[in-house]
């Protein structure tokens, strides 16, 4: 019997795990699930498990009526991988259909007589190319498609599957000359001064990277930053800071950095990437909900944890691994955060709130309830290039969404207000 590929055994393990187990794909990286790969096969099956997840549902859709009894869930993610590699990555059926019957004979022997049927369904499915050019795009998770149509409509929630489908392309934020920079990387230079590169390549080995002159950071999360805008020299807090994107921005600024964290090992990143691109910060290991500065501070970045349900396009596991239960304890603790952050607030300073998150109760409602509730903060509109007037909130917020700049590639789902408390 052929021994089967590693890359695609790798990437069945993912998926599997994603699935079955609700484990992230960088959890189960983290956890040394591709240890033992070549890197060019760790690649290839961090590549096949994302792809298969991100078209998860058109595949079901194409399996299905090939489908007549229920089929064991290590098969059938044999299959999904197949049907994406032959369908979408237009791989040749001959290589495909063998791998595919290999890792089913070598899954041990209960799901050794499914190879016929792998076999059989997986050579119809070869020639339903013209099918999946029409098939639409999978749609968000009940939990999630439900208070998006409700906020935003239905027309938005299916452009943010289409979105969804076509994944993210790889932005960069400068710490200056974004301008010169684009033109050394062959990179657009985006309306609010991000960099994208549509097919970067392998990111250590782009120019620039050894000099730490830029960092990955999608453009939609870099405007949190720039809406704080803190002076120079001003003294800032960053509230959940790691793994740093946007400390590294705040220092660039010039701003003397407090770069706080609950996650030791998401800070040991972050101090990392201010090696790198060699700026300071001052790192702090601490839970904010105990921890107290000894004086209160200019400006406050409070990026907090949330749903992360702007981030599909990057991270097509999330929508199988979260659900709508999970997610609630979160709208509480983002409340806490930010009634805490702002008692460290000089008077007259300001605050950016900003979750990743298509949710409004992590974003319109947490900034309208605030304002209830500290009737000394004022909401100042976002003035900055490149934004849009329509994406600005009836409260002063900015709504981003994984729909808009179509044709520029998107951005993710973000929402930021900046706030001011009074003198
Ligand atoms: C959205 S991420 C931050 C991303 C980061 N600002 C950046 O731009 O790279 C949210 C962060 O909140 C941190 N966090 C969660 N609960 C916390 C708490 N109680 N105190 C401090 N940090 C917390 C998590 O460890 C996580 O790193």
């Amino acid at each position: 019997m052929s021994r089967p590929d590693p890359a695609r055994r790798a990437a069945l393990g993912l998926i599997v795990g994603v699935l079955e187990d609700r484990e992230s794909l960088s959890e189960q990286i983290g956890a040394e699930a591709l240890d033992g790969l070549e890197p060019a096969q760790r690649a290839r099956a961090q590549r096949l498990a994302t792809t298969t997840l991100r078209h998860l549902g058109r595949a079901d859709r194409i399996l299905k009526p090939h489908l007549r009894r229920r089929t064991p869930t290590d098969v059938m993610a044999i299959l999904r991988l197949a049907t994406v590699e032959l369908l979408e990555e237009k791989q040749a059926p001959h290589g495909v259909v063998d791998a595919a019957v290999t890792l089913v004979k070598s899954a041990g022997p209960k799901l050794q007589s499914f190879s016929g049927l792998v076999n059989a369904v997986l050579r119809k499915v070869s020639e339903e190319g013209e099918k999946w050019a029409t098939t639409p795009a999978p749609e968000m998770p009940g939990w999630l498609r439900g208070r998006v149509m409700s906020s935003f409509g239905k027309k938005a929630a299916q452009a943010m599957e289409v979105a969804h489908l076509a994944g993210a392309p790889l932005d960069l934020s400068v710490k200056d000359e974004a301008a010169s920079w684009a033109e050394t990387l062959g990179a657009t230079l985006l309306p609010t001064g991000s960099l994208r590169l549509t097919d970067p390549g392998k990111v250590s080995e782009l120019a620039g990277f050894e000099d730490g002159a830029w960092w990955v950071q999608d453009a939609a999360a870099a405007l949190p930053a720039k809406l704080l805008a803190p002076a120079s020299g001003a003294h800032v807090l960053d509230l959940c800071a790691a793994p740093g994107g946007k400390t590294l921005q705040l220092a660039a600024m010039g701003a003397d950095v407090t770069a706080l964290d609950i996650s030791e090992a998401r800070l040991e990143r972050l101090a990392e990437n201010l090696d790198r691109t060699q700026m300071e910060a001052e790192i702090v290991a601490a839970d904010a909900l105990e921890w107290e500065p000894d004086a209160p501070f200019d400006a406050i970045l409070l990026d907090a944890p949330c749903s992360a349900t702007g981030t599909i396009r990057r991270h097509p596991d999330l929508p199988f691994i979260k659900d709508g239960t999970s997610i609630k304890p979160l709208f509480a603790l983002q409340e806490q955060l930010l009634d805490r952050a702002l008692q460290w607030l000089k008077p007259g300073g300001m605050l950016v709130y900003a979750t990743c998150s298509l949710l409004p109760e992590e974003g319109e409602a947490q900034i309208k309830a605030a304002l209830t509730r500290h009737p000394d903060l004022t909401v100042i509109r976002p003035d900055l290039p490149g934004v849009d007037p329509a994406w600005i909130t009836e409260e002063g917020g900015l709504r981003l969404r994984p729909d808009f700049w179509p044709d520029l590639g998107g951005m993710d789902g973000f929402y930021m207000a900046r706030l001011q408390r009074s003198a």
